[in-house]
């Protein structure tokens, strides 16, 4: 390329950052995605009337409020004739690259339609009606059972914007089951996600393209989610090892109530995540599935993240603060808004190789698990490794 054509495409791309333009349509991207309105144009044009009321000002809405309840009404109705006649087509492929040796691939690929569940579930943010449309489902079960599953789940990445009586409907609405040992709670591939799981005792394997992943379920850990957060099918085979005490919930609920905290915490964080260099190489959804795997966690000063030696399991980013890196006691280096670290215990089988302390009054990161990091961050996993090299000279063995 040449420097005119690189001076052009940074002034372009300057724009886009400038004015928000990226962020303006991974979200409105997604909400279509979420929403699957039948008129997609008039979706957009309310969206942008209803979140940009400044912007719009002496522009009209499309449809008065009684046209756009009808028309609602329509697209609800055609959701549930269509379910019947449209059963067999409920995953339509998009056109994305498929090879299936690529980690991107790993990442749910999203559908172009609607999974006819018979009913439509506005899920778009902030406007969540739960009681009006889904019914409340509740499984007996003991106090001690509730207690366990209430800190499961208020600790769990999946509901951290949960409020605590959403936390409670969602562990009433838990069943308990049972799998014989070396039986498949998932298949991949399976179409029909009816549950998110959360694993009560026993232990899981988990198998892709029938390759068992260094990765095993014990009690407290869920799966079963990116089916049901992305109406893909299921993306892996979850086995259990032993016989297993699993519990489970229902999609509906899981969609309404969990998906809900999902598009806040997506809100929340993908203007940001646009703005992480190392993240600029992912795609915008790629992105969003990252912004559901983000785990928020605040450090006061001095307070130390990472310490050296220590093995690792998380991954930073740094959403506001500064942190300072030092290794044998020795300063190394300062790290600030948008930068990451605690990727080589990830990447490698290496210890934490420095220690990382909060230096700014509070500093807040956002973490990934390593459960999920090769899942969320695979397709980066080439960079970071690159740029681990960089830093070389200080790594033990
Ligand atoms: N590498 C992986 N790729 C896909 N799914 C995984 C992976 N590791 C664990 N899983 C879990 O396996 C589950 C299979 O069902 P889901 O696709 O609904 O959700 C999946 C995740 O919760």
């Amino acid at each position: 390329m040449s420097a005119a054509e690189s001076a052009v495409q940074k002034e372009l791309q300057d724009y886009l950052a400038e004015k928000g333009v990226n962020s303006l349509f991974v979200k409105i991207v997604e909400h279509l995605l979420m929403e699957k309105p039948e008129n997609p144009v008039s979706f957009m044009v309310e969206y942008l009337l209803d979140n940009f009321p400044d912007e719009t000002t002496g522009f009209c809405k499309v449809a008065d409020k009684a046209s756009k309840a009808s028309t609602n009404a329509a697209a609800s109705s055609g959701a549930t004739e269509n379910a019947e006649t449209e059963e067999k087509e409920y995953y339509e492929e998009t056109d994305e690259d498929d090879d299936d040796d690529d980690y991107v691939d790993e990442l749910p690929q999203v559908p172009a339609k609607q999974r006819p569940t018979g009913r439509r579930v506005s899920v778009s943010a902030g406007v969540l009606d739960m009681n009006a449309e889904v019914k409340e489902v509740k499984f007996d079960k003991c106090d001690e059972d509730k207690e366990t599953l209430t800190k499961i789940m208020s600790e769990s990445v999946l509901c951290s914007h949960l409020e605590p009586a959403e936390v409670s409907r969602i562990v009433d609405a838990f069943e308990k089951v049972t799998f014989d040992a070396d039986t498949e709670i998932i298949s991949q591939g399976d179409l029909e996600a009816e549950h998110y799981y959360v694993l009560g005792k026993g232990s899981a394997a988990v198998y892709k393209d029938e390759v068992k992943l260094d990765l095993v379920y014990g009690a407290g850990d869920g799966f079963g989610e990116l089916a049901l957060m992305y109406n893909a099918p299921r993306a892996a085979t979850v086995k259990s090892l032993e016989a297993c005490e699993v519990w489970r919930l229902d999609q509906m609920t899981f969609k309404v109530i969990v998906m809900g905290s999902a598009i806040k915490k997506r809100e929340r964080y993908t203007a940001f995540l646009e703005k992480v260099p190392i993240l600029s190489e992912m795609a915008p959804n790629e992105r969003l599935v990252l912004a559901d795997a983000l785990r928020p966690r605040t450090f006061d000063k001095n307070m130390v993240i990472v310490n050296e030696g220590d093995n690792g399991d998380e991954f930073y980013i740094i959403e506001s603060g500064t942190v300072r890196v030092e290794k044998g006691g020795k300063f190394i280096s300062n790290l600030k808004e948008g930068d990451y670290f605690g990727e080589i215990a990830l990447l490698t089988s290496k210890k934490r190789q420095a220690t990382v302390i909060a230096e700014s009054d509070s500093v807040k990161v956002l973490t990934v698990h390593r459960k999920v990091f090769q899942r969320v961050l695979g397709p980066l996993s080439e960079i970071l490794s690159r740029n681990m090299e960089a830093y070389s000279n200080y790594l033990i063995a």
